[in-house]
């Protein structure tokens, strides 16, 4: 590259770029004194990628950063614009569900399951969207902060002190028993399905794979399962054609206690094969230092016989269960998301805010900015207010072009243009 300088960038010094600049090697062409471009190429790692935040409304909510991403589609932290309540949208593309093994027919189970569940441990499902020019589905949650999976993963030694592992078992074992008096079988507890809000209260989520037992059935007998692997119970690794379900949650609840007071699984397998070989044998090791009460409660839950395993009503009863635990140095929480320097996990949508409000009038007749202002929206929600559910197919908020006249009228116009009244 004769003639060619490499240089640092200081116009973007620490290396921070506007939208539109891929997060990939940075390639800059800067006019120096001899007017010959000069080319920046800088470590990924070290750019700040800052995009310009773009308002964007789904019916009344305003939509924030991505907080993270499943099998179904994105999740999207949001602010509900009437009660300015902090949300999570979980965005579904029915395109991408079809292509998916059961993917339609488990978010519909979620849907339905999580509709009529109200209680202080499983994810509230406050509202429900569909667009369907977009052929895209909204399910509006509660927020929270993450995944008991994701702070195990933070934890020195992957498990958490006693008394915190305590903490959200005890929140574990009394959303279950709501779910069960519910008569739902979850069947794929695992800590990756433990949420927890800012309040620290424990969520149960994803009920993709839950089965509502029939309210005339005698029992809980359940014939499929579509669980995580590692937290399913041998008459699932044995392929046994029926089983109690509510004994498969308990089971699931003790790898999920095992995991988060030792950091390890009771079984494992370089595949499904073999862990499912493993489980369908039954044996393993609790390891040293585990005390003995915790050791006879996790010997109750992971009893290989459904039939021997620990009823919730006894496991609530369990000497460990009922102890309050000593807090101990070594509290695990969460550390701030890739990009995101707070500690706190700040609300992701005020850059979204100012640009509704403050941003450059210019902007306004750029197509692309428009293609973020949905109307069209279906409210599916069974607790929907009449307004909203009687806006289908007309405007959940006002028509674009109402919209656009009274936002150049006011900076906070479209915050109330939204409302359905
Ligand atoms: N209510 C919520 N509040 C905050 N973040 C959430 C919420 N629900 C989900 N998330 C985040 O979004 C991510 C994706 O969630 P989602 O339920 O779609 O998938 P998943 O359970 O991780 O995976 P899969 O659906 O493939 O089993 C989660 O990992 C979690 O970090």
């Amino acid at each position: 590259m004769a003639g060619h300088e490499m240089v640092h960038n200081a116009m973007y010094a620490p290396h921070e770029y506007d939208a539109g600049i891929s997060s990939v090697d940075q390639i800059s062409f800067l006019n120096g004194e001899d007017d010959i471009p000069r080319i920046t190429r800088i470590d990924s790692a070290e750019v700040v990628y800052r995009a310009h935040r773009r308002a964007k409304l789904v019916g009344k909510y305003l939509m924030g950063d991505i907080l993270g991403e499943g099998s179904y589609g994105k999740v999207k932290e949001a602010l509900d614009t009437e009660t300015l309540q902090r949300r999570a949208i979980k965005i579904i593309k029915r395109r991408k569900l079809r292509k998916i093994n059961n993917g339609e027919q488990n978010v519909k189970r979620e849907i339905q399951l999580l509709k009529r569940l109200k209680h202080r441990h499983i994810i509230d499902l406050s509202d429900l969207l569909e667009n369907e020019e977009k052929q895209k589905m909204y399910m509006i949650m509660e927020y929270c902060v993450g995944e008991l999976q994701e702070l195990l993963e933070a934890a020195p030694d992957k498990r958490f002190p006693i008394f915190q592992a305590h903490r959200y078992f005890r929140q574990l074992v009394e959303g279950l028993e709501y779910l069960h008096s519910q008569g739902i079988v979850h069947k794929d507890i695992k800590p990756g399905n433990l949420l927890l809000s800012t309040e620290e209260i424990l969520k149960i989520t994803d009920l993709g794979v839950a089965e509502a037992i029939d309210a005339f059935a005698r029992d809980d007998t359940c014939h499929t399962s579509q669980g995580t692997p590692a937290f399913q119970p041998p008459e699932i690794a044995n392929g046994l054609e029926s089983f109690s379900g509510f004994k498969v949650d308990i089971w699931s609840s003790g790898v999920t206690l095992y995991n988060m007071t030792t950091g390890v699984y009771p079984f494992e397998g370089d595949n499904i094969f073999k862990l499912f070989e493993n489980i369908g044998k039954g044996q393993y090791q609790i390891p040293d230092g585990v005390e003995d009460n915790l050791k006879d409660l996790l010997t109750g839950m992971l009893q290989y016989e459904a039939a021997n395993r620990i009823a919730l009503e006894d496991i609530k009863k369990h000497d460990w269960v009922r102890r309050k635990h000593p807090v101990t140095p070594g509290f695990v929480a969460f550390k701030p998301i890739q990009g995101h320097e707070d500690m706190l996990r700040g609300f992701t949508v005020i850059p979204y805010l100012e640009d509704l409000h403050f941003h450059n009038s210019e902007e306004e007749e750029d197509e692309d900015y428009e293609d973020h202002y949905y109307s069209n929206m279906i409210n599916t929600h069974p607790h929907a207010e009449p307004a909203v559910a009687g806006a289908q197919n007309s405007n959940n908020c006002e028509s674009h072009e109402a919209e656009k006249k009274k936002k150049r009228k006011t900076k906070s116009g479209l915050l109330s243009s939204c409302h359905p009244s």
